[in-house]
């Protein structure tokens, strides 16, 4: 495909530039990482100005993360003798998220365990729920000691909360958040790694080997120290884009996710 590029004497740059859809200029400026705001502006925008449903947006997010979770965690690479993951999810749509990644990565190959503690009264969350349920995803009534998780799973997945979060963490997630502090197995967050501030972080909170920012990095991420960051949720609208400046980096080829 190199013969078909315009530019003389074709640098990877020039050829990357040469099947890029937006212009060289912006592919150079940073990612923006969003505040709390922002992040729930762009979510609102999304259904309300662009049509799209909850639903639509949250299988996508959920196969980015299932997907960068294969990236970062391939089965060949799991310590355990079975390939087993515990995905600990939230009572918003972080953890409706982590609902559709647990279903994805059964699909890939992985055994799923799911936590899910509080579970909102309401089609979307029950139809996933159902959907797990029937490939034979198990689901836990509690949640196990840390010793336990660290004998029985590869990762855990955190799933417990997203951008909404605010405030004090109240119980059962106190509990269980306490728990995963002191377990070593890596833990993957999608979006935030839970109990953090959205925008300041936290200093004696998760520490995640992995993060998955959905949509565009929040500002906490900045101080994310694991091994991989990844971008996913590659739904966003040019018009939207352009608008909060978020100066996306480009997804390789048909890719739904992209390690930052
Ligand atoms: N556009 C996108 O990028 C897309 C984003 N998506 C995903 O959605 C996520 C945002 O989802 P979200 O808005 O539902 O909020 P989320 O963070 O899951 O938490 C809300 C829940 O947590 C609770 N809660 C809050 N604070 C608490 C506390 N201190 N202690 C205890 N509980 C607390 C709060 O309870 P309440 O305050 O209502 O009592 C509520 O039940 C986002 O991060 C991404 O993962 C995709 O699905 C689709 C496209
Ligand atoms: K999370």
């Amino acid at each position: 495909q190199a013969g078909s590029c315009p530019l003389p004497a074709a640098t990877d740059s020039h050829r990357k530039d040469c099947f890029s859809s937006r212009p060289a200029s912006t592919m150079a400026q940073a990612i923006k990482y969003l505040g709390q705001e922002e992040a729930q502006h762009i979510d609102e925008e999304l259904f309300s100005e662009y049509g799209f449903s909850v639903d639509q947006l949250m299988e996508l997010a959920g196969l980015s993360c299932a997907t960068a979770v294969t990236r970062a965690y391939p089965l060949t690479s799991l310590v355990k003798a079975r390939p087993s993951l515990l995905v600990i999810c939230g009572p918003g749509n972080n953890g409706g998220d982590g609902l559709v990644c647990a279903r994805h990565l059964k699909l890939f190959g992985y055994e799923p365990t799911i936590l899910y503690p509080k579970r909102p009264n309401k089609p979307l969350f029950q139809g996933l729920t159902t959907q797990c349920q029937k490939i034979e995803i198990p689901f836990l009534t509690e949640m196990p000691e840390a010793k336990m998780i660290d004998e029985a799973y590869n990762l855990v997945i955190d799933a417990i909360f997203g951008f909404s979060f605010k405030g004090a963490v109240r119980e059962p997630f106190g509990s269980i958040l306490d728990t995963l502090k002191k377990t070593t197995v890596p833990i993957a967050s999608i979006d935030i790694p839970s109990g953090w501030d959205v925008e300041q972080g936290s200093t004696d909170g998760l520490q995640p080997d992995m993060l998955i920012s959905l949509t565009a990095p929040k500002k906490s991420a900045s101080l994310f120290k694991g091994r991989y960051h990844f971008l996913g949720g590659r739904f966003v609208p040019p018009g939207l884009e352009k608008k909060y400046q978020l100066n996306l980096p480009q997804y390789p080829g048909t890719d739904c996710v992209l390690q930052l």
